[in-house]
């Protein structure tokens, strides 16, 4: 199985417009396994979201490394598919082609095709391939963009709050479907999450990340 990713000595600060640095990461070192399925829970502001942000490859470091299966993270790849809180999706483009869109960036939609309808099948959306983003609900919008994603048979599905815009129904419904996604596809899944229970529910095992010192300004 693929999917494994470490971070060794992790650190990344920003400078607020005032100028003040902010340690959002310090020193962070971890592995996760190829094909775990890992909560990442913590206070607002300790640094849940820059971390998936540098998995990703939108941002780098400032110090240390984050790998994937060994190789060195240095920007962004269809292997780490991303979702977000609020369902990003084209809004003058149908589900359909919203789905295939990264196959056809990529050049592979002539062999791709029909895995396009199969993904929109997987996610729960078939008979919506026609229709735009507007004329969805969130959950089914968020759907849409988790076929998105997993189109490109990400190693890895970053998952930043991806439930959280939702209602307690549809997001228990949606956290089934993570579940039965994640077995049917075997990869690995690292979603951040503010609630406890959801964690504990979805994930093999939950990371509980605590914020840097304010005061201390060392950075190394
Ligand atoms: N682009 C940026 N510019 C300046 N500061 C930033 C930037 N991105 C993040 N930060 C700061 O870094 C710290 C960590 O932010 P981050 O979004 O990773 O936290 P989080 O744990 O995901 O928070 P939340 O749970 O509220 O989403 C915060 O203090 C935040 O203000």
């Amino acid at each position: 199985m693929v999917g494994e990713i470490r971070a060794e000595g992790v650190a990344k600060r920003f400078f607020q417009q005032d100028e003040t640095e902010v340690i959002a990461l310090n020193g962070i070192n971890l592995t996760i396994q190829a094909g775990e399925f890992v909560s990442l829970i913590g206070p607002s502001g300790c640094g849940k979201s820059t971390l998936l942000r540098l998995i990703a490859g939108l941002n780098g470091p400032d110090a240390g490394k984050l790998y994937i299966d060994g190789d060195e993270i240095e920007k962004p790849s269809y292997e780490r598919g991303l979702v977000f809180q609020n369902p990003l999706l084209f809004p003058w483009l149908n589900i359909r082609d919203n789905v295939s869109f990264g196959l056809k960036a990529r050049k592979i939609y002539r062999e791709r095709e029909e895995e396009v309808d199969q993904f929109i099948d997987l996610v729960g959306l078939s008979g919506f391939q026609k229709s735009y983003p507007h004329q969805l609900s969130g959950g089914m919008a968020q759907r849409a963009s988790l076929a998105r994603a997993l189109i490109n048979h990400p190693k890895v599905m970053l998952l930043d709050e991806p439930l959280g815009a939702l209602d307690a129904f549809t997001r228990m419904n949606m956290q089934d479907e993570l579940i039965r996604i994640w077995q049917e596809r075997k990869m690995t899944m690292i979603m951040v999450t503010h609630d406890v229970d959801e964690a504990i529910y979805l994930a093999d095992r939950v990371i509980v990340m605590t914020p840097p010192p304010r005061k201390d300004r060392k950075y190394h």
